[in-house]
């Protein structure tokens, strides 16, 4: 199943040289535990039997299907152990999920690493010929594009990601009542943002009644598509777009109005919001105009599920824990009265870390290996797809003493031995030269409007029932979260 969400990409040019990467974990043990001689061969890895052709395709639909696919690996995890292989569908995996193995797999991604695509995103690219953005590129052009995204989003002074904050987060305080559904208000919020983003938060400010109309329109699109995308997950997309069964052509539509209206909405504020602010200004004077759509067009679809969901599991966290949202609400004046700036260690910032611990959007990162290495004591060669399984790693009680409670304090820097965690456990963003290029606004975007609805509201989860995790692209809410708001 995993190869019919993903389309695998060859590495070219692979050098199969036994490759040592003994100087990237520089502590003795490590380098006998990743290094060792006796390193044992792909064949010996623990590995989930299945049947010929669809291998254990059987099994996760039994189990659930696509949406428990976490849980699924999970359970393999618990049977296998921090490293086991499974071909579900025709290619095999190889699943690891030890923290030291997994900073070890991004330190040997390469120069360009390449990471595993949604099949059915890369069908229809193929289909209509259109080419994509950062998300999709690989190789030089890949690397051209990040080094001009790296300076403007991720590095130096992102206070102006801040600024550009405000007004959807004004917006989103003015609208919350108990009427509206949760997670359709979390999207608005989450495109205003990037498109705050794009032409500066002043441009935004004063244009966004009129921007306001666009932004629900794009909102309810990049809804459908993500519905319209899960529902293809176990159906392999050459065969639903060649035979056009009916979810292939809603999500074939769904893709279409979505590029469409983005490549409409970025022209409009490219060529009506000219004075240079915001990132659109930035990326015209490096970049085609062509160029720039591109990318913009991705930047926004990569934005809007993964930080909505990420803000709606943070309220359902924070919504549970009531004794959190008061110390949340506490902190935040002190800062405010004391006229500082949040730290690093600050409880708002590890409430989202702990947060998307237990919540991480997206549950599996993925890398093909450009080079042979010697991971967890076995020997895998160049082109091995390697799913590194966050949901499990942040939930392991290896990692993470109690791992199920919510506790902030755990990242609590100066309590960090005695609460015992392991930092690379937690990976909602990934790392390396290929992790989200949106991170910086992304925790931002959470930390600025959790503060505000904090101060504007007391408010609690009312679902009689733990909400589970369900995978739909991404990890989102397996029934709608009830929230009942109290303005104070
Ligand atoms: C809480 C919110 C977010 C989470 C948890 C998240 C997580 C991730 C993860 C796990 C990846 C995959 C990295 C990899 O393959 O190693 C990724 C890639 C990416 N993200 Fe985010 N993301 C978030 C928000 C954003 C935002 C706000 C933007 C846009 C400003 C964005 C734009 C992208 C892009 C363009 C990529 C592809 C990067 C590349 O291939 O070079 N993300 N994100």
């Amino acid at each position: 199943m995993i190869s019919k969400f993903f389309e695998i990409y060859s590495v070219k040019n692979i050098k199969v040289s036994t490759y040592c990467y003994s100087t990237m974990l520089c502590t003795k043990s490590n380098i006998a535990r990743y290094c060792t001689s006796s390193a044992k061969e792909l064949k010996d890895i623990p590995c989930a039997k299945g049947l010929p052709i669809i291998g254990t395709t059987l099994s996760l639909i039994l189990a659930g299907s696509t949406p428990k696919l976490h849980k699924y690996i999970d359970k393999r995890h618990q049977q296998l152990g921090p490293i086991f292989k499974e071909r579900i569908g025709p290619v095999e995996c190889v699943f690891i999920s030890d923290p030291q193995a997994i900073r070890l797999a991004f330190a040997c991604e390469g120069k360009y690493p390449y990471h595993v695509l949604p099949e059915a995103w890369t069908t229809y690219n193929a289909l209509h010929n259109v080419s994509r953005g950062l998300f999709f590129m690989n190789g030089q052009e890949w690397l051209h594009f990040r080094r001009i995204l790296n300076p403007l989003l991720l590095k130096g002074d992102q206070s102006w990601l801040k600024d550009c904050c405000g007004p959807a987060i004004e917006n989103l305080i003015g609208k919350i009542d108990n009427k509206y559904e949760i997670d359709s208000m979390l999207y608005h919020w989450s495109i205003e943002v990037i498109v705050s983003v794009l032409i500066g938060a002043s441009n935004y400010a004063e244009n966004k009644e009129r921007l306001d109309k666009e932004i629900g329109y794009l909102a309810s699109i990049l809804h459908l598509i993500f519905e319209t995308s899960s529902k293809l997950a176990l159906i392999p997309s050459g065969f639903a777009a060649k035979y056009r069964i009916p979810r292939w052509k809603k999500f074939e539509v769904s893709v279409t109005m979505a590029l469409k209206s983005t490549a409409d909405l970025v022209s409009n504020l490219a060529t009506n919001y000219e004075n240079g602010e915001g990132l659109l200004g930035k990326l015209k004077e490096q970049m085609t105009m062509n160029e720039v759509v591109k990318i913009v067009i991705d930047l926004i679809l990569a934005a809007g599920d993964t930080t909505a969901y990420s803000m709606e599991w943070l309220l359902y966290s924070v919504g549970r824990n009531l004794e959190v949202q008061k110390r949340l609400r506490e902190e935040i004046r002190d800062y405010e009265n004391k006229g500082l700036r949040l730290n690093s260690n600050s409880y708002l910032k590890n409430t989202i870390k702990e947060s998307l611990r237990l919540y991480p959007v997206a549950p599996f990162l993925t890398r093909i290996l450009p080079e042979p290495v010697t991971i967890n004591g076995y020997k895998l060669s160049a082109g091995t797809v390697l799913i590194m399984s966050i949901f499990t790693t942040g939930r392991d009680k290896r990692n993470f003493n109690n791992p199920l409670v919510f506790d902030p304090d755990r990242w609590n820097r100066s309590e960090e031995v005695r609460t015992g965690v392991v930092h690379s456990a937690a990976l909602p963003f990934a790392m390396g030269v290929r992790s989200c290029i949106g991170r910086k606004l992304a925790e931002a975007q959470l930390q600025l409007t959790l503060a505000k609805i904090v101060q504007n509201f007391d408010f609690k989860v009312t679902n009689k029932k733990e909400v589970d995790v369900i995978l739909k692209m991404v990890a989102v809410p397996s029934r709608q979260i009830e929230f009942q708001f109290k303005r104070i």
